[in-house]
């Protein structure tokens, strides 16, 4: 089998304008505030993206950037500022941060409602127990891939490769929310590959380059890669062997342009959400 490869970059831009779309009948510009501490490139590129993206969707939108020797005290008095300015919905701060800056202490702080990101832990706990939360934007964006894919999660064989707080437990709760049967698996488990040749739905989110090999996908199998990994010869690679995978799935996502693109539209949908519910408004 070849594969169909599931397009993440036009699944984002549909998103995009879809909340373009959205922003205009409602009138306002959500407000999001991205911070980022230090001069990582990486992050440098996803921060200017992001912030390109929410002004083309028509939503108000900056970058705090702060100096690479930031303390702990400084960015919280900061994410304090954003917590307390009305005109603000979302707040993010890029990671990773600077050693000297504990990233829980910092996500802890910032107020749940405007949580963009997902990751404080009454929106973790939130998602957990069922409940409407701000849910973190890469698995969030994963779930539209499937529903773009033309994957049902009911009743499948979900396998979410790793364990992370950022993607693997949001992940798995969203597919069991969705009526997943989900096994997590990770660097412990054993026989990793039968665990994964088990799979209908496999969410490869494990930080390691072209770890899943095709012999560890199911002949039709719906392959969602969340890893970017950049090899030493600059190419940038996922979590699966895809040329290999591609053999065995019915549908697979690739790197670049599978999940990255998503994470950013799901955070222009989250920022829309927040500031719906902070205004108190329902949309028809
Ligand atoms: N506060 C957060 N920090 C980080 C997050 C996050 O969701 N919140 N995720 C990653 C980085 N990230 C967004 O912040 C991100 C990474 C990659 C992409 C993306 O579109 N990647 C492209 C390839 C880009 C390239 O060429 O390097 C793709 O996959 O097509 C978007 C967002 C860590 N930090
Ligand atoms: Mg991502």
């Amino acid at each position: 089998m070849s594969a169909r490869i599931i397009d993440g970059k036009a699944v984002a831009a549909d998103l995009r304008a879809r909340l373009a779309e959205r922003v205009r009948v409602l009138g306002f510009a959500p407000g999001l505030r991205v911070v980022r501490v230090g001069d990582d490139p990486a992050s440098g590129v996803y921060v200017r993206n992001k912030d390109r993206a929410a002004q083309q969707a028509g939503f108000n939108s900056a970058t705090l950037q702060l100096p690479e020797t930031t303390s702990e005290a400084e960015l919280l008095a900061v994410v304090a500022e954003l917590n307390a300015d009305p005109e603000v919905d979302g707040i993010l701060v890029q990671l990773p941060l600077p050693q000297q800056i504990r990233a829980d202490a910092v996500l802890r702080a910032i107020d749940p409602a405007k949580d963009v990101d997902g990751f404080h832990p009454v929106n973790a706990g939130l998602l957990a127990t069922g409940q409407p939360g701000l849910v973190p934007c890469t698995p969030k964006g994963v779930m539209h891939l499937l529903r773009a894919a033309g994957t049902a999660p009911r009743g499948a064989r979900a396998v979410v490769l790793g364990r992370s707080n950022i993607v693997g437990k949001p992940m798995a709760a969203l597919l069991l929310a969705a009526d997943a049967t989900v096994t997590v698996v990770h660097s412990r488990t054993q026989n990793l590959a039968a665990e994964c040749r088990r799979a209908e739905i496999l969410v490869a989110a494990v930080g390691r380059p072209e770890m899943v090999r095709g012999d560890w996908v199911a002949e039709g199998a719906t392959v969602i890669d969340v890893g970017i990994n950049r090899l030493p010869t600059g190419k940038l690679v996922g979590d699966v062997a895809f040329a290999e995978a591609s053999a065995h799935a019915g549908a697979i996502t690739p790197v670049p342009g599978g999940v990255g693109p998503m994470t950013i539209a799901c955070l222009l949908e989250n920022t829309l959400e927040a500031a719906i519910a902070r205004r108190g408004l329902a949309e028809n």
